[in-house]
């Protein structure tokens, strides 16, 4: 297989499926989308071209010859593909329900990869066929526009298929990070850290939500989008560390349920931008202009990180 596999298939067209299929459009692969439900099929088409005009905005690298169809058919969208992604809901029986019907459809050499946000690898090839090929691909939402994805080789992962899609990632343009398999990854594992304790301080009436986001944006986010934490050691030095993490690391939040103020929002049917009203209230309009202002936001950074030297 030359690098990028030039017919590839997406499986499940939700939030994450069209900016991954655009990502290897613009790369240059036939991509084929399948979702069982039409209304998603219907919403991925127009998410599938935003996500496009986000690509042109960020002037990434296009190789012609790209294409996408989107389809009911799962025989149809992985008739001839080189390479499976499984973008499924994020419950494991019905991932190994769909990982069986693809392994029905493909040959054995296909790779098949999967953006589980953290499921063990492992636990899900368990009943495949042929488990050797399978292995993980976490992109990070928006996947057209975070240029890093996580490579999780499960327990039963050929050597070869994860350099293969280490080859892949870096062929659009990505950054792959090799993980050994751990629940949540490593992304997650950080990005959740991160929540608990933001949470927590909420929820302690330490700070409001504005300033928690100024604090965290300005304070550790737009620091750490230069510098990566473990050179952020080295800047503040191992002395402070240990000095402040000897008094700190007890006092922070360390629950294992999540919390009350979560599942209250959830019962109260405060999702966040899903049911316009969260952790902040939006009025007719404001979730699509928090929408923009996000992509906008995220197209200039990545501009911007592209442009300096990575330290
Ligand atoms: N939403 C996020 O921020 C991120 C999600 N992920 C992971 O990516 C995966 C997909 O997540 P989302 O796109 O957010 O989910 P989603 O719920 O938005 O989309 C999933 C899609 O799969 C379709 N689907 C359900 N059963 C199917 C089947 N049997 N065959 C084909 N299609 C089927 C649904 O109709 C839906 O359109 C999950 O494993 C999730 O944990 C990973 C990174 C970020
Ligand atoms: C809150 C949250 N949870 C999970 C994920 C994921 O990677 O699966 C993300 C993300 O942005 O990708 C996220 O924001």
């Amino acid at each position: 297989m030359s690098t990028l596999p030039a017919i590839a298939t997406v499986i499940g067209s939700g939030t994450m499926g069209p900016g991954i299929a655009a990502t290897l459009v613009r790369a240059g692969a036939q991509v084929r989308v399948y979702d069982i439900s039409a209304e998603a099929r219907a919403r991925a088409e127009s998410s599938f071209a935003f996500a496009s005009t986000v690509l042109d905005q960020l002037d990434s690298a296009k190789t012609e010859g790209g294409s996408v169809s989107f389809t009911s058919d799962i025989a149809e969208a992985l008739s001839g593909s080189l390479f499976v992604i499984e973008a499924v809901p994020e419950q494991i029986e019905l991932k190994k329900k769909v990982l069986a019907q693809i392994e029905g459809l493909v040959a054995d050499d296909v790779i098949i990869a999967t953006n589980t946000s953290g499921i063990p690898i492992t636990a899900m090839a368990e009943s495949m066929t042929v488990p050797a090929r399978f292995v993980g691909m976490h992109w990070s939402n928006p996947p057209h526009l975070i240029p890093m994805i996580e490579v999780i080789p499960g327990e039963s992962t050929d050597q070869a298929v994860t350099d293969q899609l280490v080859e892949i990632v870096k062929a659009f343009g990505y950054h792959p990070v090799l993980e050994k398999e751990i629940a949540g990854f490593v992304e997650n594992r950080v990005l959740y850290a991160i929540l608990r304790e933001c949470v927590a301080l909420l929820e302690e009436g330490i700070v409001t939500a504005e300033g928690l986001d100024t604090c965290v944006k300005w304070g550790i986010g737009y620091k750490l989008s230069v510098i990566g934490p473990t050179r952020l050691l080295d800047m503040a030095g191992m002395d402070i560390y240990a000095a402040v993490s000897g008094y700190l690391n007890k006092e922070l939040d360390a629950s294992t349920e999540t919390p009350k103020v979560i599942t209250d929002m959830i019962a109260a049917g405060k999702l966040g931008f899903k049911s316009e009203g969260g952790m902040y209230e939006y009025g007719p309009g404001e979730v699509d202009a928090k929408r923009r202002d996000i992509v906008a936001g995220l197209v200039a950074a990545r501009k911007t990180l592209s442009s300096i030297a990575s330290v």
